[in-house]
This record gives C-alpha cells, structure tokens and sequence, in this order.
C-alpha cells in the first residue's frame, strides 16, 4: 500500500475552464501539515495523539478562482528525515509549497532555511513558494513572534503569513493565495497586472485570535 503512494505521481490534464496543479505541503514533523490540509479540506481540526505520516499522502479539492475551477492536488509530506528521499522524488512535480513552521517550536523556525534550500535544490525553479507560522492559536507557548517569521521571509522573497489547523484562523486562505497565483501565471492576459501575492494575503489576512476558516 505504502510502495503504491511512493510510485504514484499526479496526473495534471488541463481543460479551458480548468487547471489542475499540484501543491505540497513541507516543513519539520509535527509543525501541522496534516492538520492543515484536513482542515482546509474537512473544515475540521483533529485533536488528540500525534500520528506522524508515513511517506507521502494526497487531498484532492477544486477551488473557483475568479470563475475558473482552479483543482488542486495537495501532497502532504511526512517530515520526519527518514522519508526525506521519498518527498525529494515528488518536489519536481510541484507548482506550489506551502513551507510549514511551528510557532511554538524554535527548532523549526531555525530549519527553514535548510527546507529552502532542499526545495531550491529539487524544485521547478518557478515554483511558487508560501511561508506559514503554524499553531498560531498557541498564545501562551509561543517562541517565534510574527515579526521574525516576516523578517526570515523578506530575507528568502517568499510572501507569508500565519495560520491555525486548529482555529481555521487563515487557512483558506492561504491555499487559495496560492491558487491565485497559478491561476494568474497560467491564464494572465497580456495586459493583466502581475498578481501581488504578499499585498493579497496582507489584505485578507485575519490577525491571531479570529477564527476565520
Ligand atoms: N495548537 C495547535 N496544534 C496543532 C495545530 N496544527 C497541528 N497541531 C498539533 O500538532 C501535532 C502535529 O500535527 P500534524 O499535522 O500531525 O503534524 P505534521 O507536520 O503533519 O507531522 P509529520 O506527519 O510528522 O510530518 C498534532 O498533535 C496536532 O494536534 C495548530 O494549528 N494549533
């Protein structure tokens, strides 16, 4: 069962009033990948005992994005550093990474940088590319404020913000301001603007403590 998801690549067929692309979830083990994803496409936050994923899994879930059905084939990497060789083998087929951190965690704000360049070194090189301050509902636990995960992420040019598997807080939305950017990358028109991802989130962002899903 396991060697079937380790074989298995998307297949991305495109229709006019479709486009199918692919978005893989990275970052350290335990920062909420999983979380994230059942969220966005459940509505609903898994509590409990922490069950680290096996290799790789995928959700499938189709957006509109401006009248076009934007399909998204979302890749949920386990971070654990013995599956690493399996997630290199799926970075390639990726148009988008949300890169995942942990508020609460200082070891895996430090770790971006080394997830950066792994992405750099096995992803397309127009790959859009999203930083997330996860667990951002962890007010009293938290060791990464907002500025520093703003700071690392103007270092690196990557848009961010922060989310929350648990409260919903801006996770739509930051799976659908990367859908955004595809859509607008592959279907621009010629005089179109360029999509601003980062002003985007700015103004749809929620801050800590709401609850938008
Ligand atoms: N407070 C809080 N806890 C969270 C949040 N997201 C995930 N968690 C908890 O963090 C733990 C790890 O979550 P997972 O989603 O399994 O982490 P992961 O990144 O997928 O981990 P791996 O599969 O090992 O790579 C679980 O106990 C979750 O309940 C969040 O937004 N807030």
């Amino acid at each position: 069962m396991l060697l079937e998801f380790y074989y298995r690549r998307p297949i991305l067929v495109s229709a006019s009033d479709s486009i199918y692309k692919s978005v893989m979830l990275v970052g350290d083990s335990g920062v909420g990948k999983s979380c994230l994803l059942v969220r966005f496409k459940d509505g609903a936050f898994l509590a409990g005992s922490f069950i680290s994923t096996v290799g790789i899994d995928f959700r499938n879930k189709v957006l509109n994005i401006d009248g076009v059905r934007v399909k998204l084939q979302i890749w949920d990497t386990a971070g654990q550093e013995r599956f690493r060789s399996v997630t290199h083998a799926y970075y390639r087929d990726a148009h988008a990474l949300l890169l995942l951190y942990d508020v609460t965690n200082k070891a895996s704000f430090d770790n971006i940088q080394a997830w950066l360049t792994e992405i750099h070194e096995f992803s397309q090189q127009n790959v859009v590319i999203m930083l997330l301050g996860n667990k951002a509902d962890s007010t009293h636990e938290r060791i990464v404020k907002r500025e520093e995960g703003e700071k690392l992420a103007k270092e690196f040019g990557v848009p961010f913000m922060e989310t929350s598997a648990k409260s919903g807080l801006n996770v739509e939305l930051a799976f659908t301001a990367v859908a955004k950017e595809l859509k607008h990358r592959e279907m621009k028109e010629p005089n179109e603007p360029k999509f601003q991802l980062q002003e985007y989130v700015n103004k749809e962002m929620k801050g800590v403590g709401c609850c938008r899903s």
